[in-house]
């Protein structure tokens, strides 16, 4: 299975069921975050699944543990292959993300997501959180993992060290660019070989393939840098 998860972040479901229709089946999987779930619902969801795909949910819950345990178990019956939470909720919350899950074969993988890639020291600082985005990813990456997590999300800047402290945590990577192309409004960013390399297993693009004219010229473009 490709290491590439299409995030479908469309204001219409019809534009991503077209999108869908381009990208070349078993190439990719799909991601469905908080734009096109508030528009096309959990029906949508069942009808990516139901189509063979291994959809994310990226609807980074965040709540009192027991909201979110609620969240996660609702997530699991929609058949997705990956959910995740913010791992900014703390141990409690991550644990009852996890336990919420179940232990079956088909559960989803749960990751938690560190640092948003769009976030930078400066962004940070404004948070209170004084010091370089690695240092909190580090201390957010050991909460998710102690309460037993399949794996966060980073940035591939960060896969290196994590791959390193966490062998068999699973690193989804967004703020994949093609080298050269724009950042948009992402800060930590690196390009798919680079990710690759540095330990990432799940490399996140959303608008360099949305946005083409070509959705699966360009992302055959991307499997070739990684060639
Ligand atoms: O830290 C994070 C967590 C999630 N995302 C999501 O990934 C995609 C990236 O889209 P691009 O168009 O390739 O920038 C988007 O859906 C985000 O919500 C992230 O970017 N960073």
């Amino acid at each position: 299975m490709s290491r590439f998860i299409i995030a479908l972040d469309f204001p219409d479901p019809d534009a991503a069921r077209r999108l869908v229709a381009r990208l070349p089946a078993g190439r990719c999987r799909l991601k469905v975050g908080k734009e096109l779930f508030v528009r096309g619902g959990p029906g949508l969801v069942r009808e990516l699944v139901d189509g063979g795909w291994d959809v994310f949910l990226d609807l980074k819950f965040h709540d009192i543990p027991n909201t979110v345990a609620g969240a996660c178990r609702a997530a699991a019956d929609l058949g997705v292959w990956m959910v995740n939470v913010h791992a900014l909720g703390g141990s409690r919350m991550l644990a009852a993300a996890r336990e919420a899950i179940g232990e079956g074969a088909e559960r989803p993988l749960l990751t938690a997501v560190t640092v948003l890639t769009s976030h930078d020291e400066a962004t940070l600082a404004e948070l209170g959180l004084a010091g370089p985005p690695a240092a909190a990813v580090d201390r957010l990456a050991g909460l998710a993992m102690a309460a037993g997590l399949d794996g966060m999300v980073c940035s591939a800047q960060e896969a290196r060290r994590l791959r390193a402290a966490y062998p068999r945590g699973r690193l989804v990577t967004p703020g994949i660019r093609p080298a050269g192309s724009s950042a948009d409004d992402q800060r930590r960013v690196m390009t798919p070989a680079a990710a690759l390399a540095a330990g990432a297993d799940d490399l996140v693009v959303g608008r360099p393939v949305t946005a083409a004219a070509d959705p699966a010229a360009a992302l055959a473009a991307l499997e070739a840098e990684l060639a």
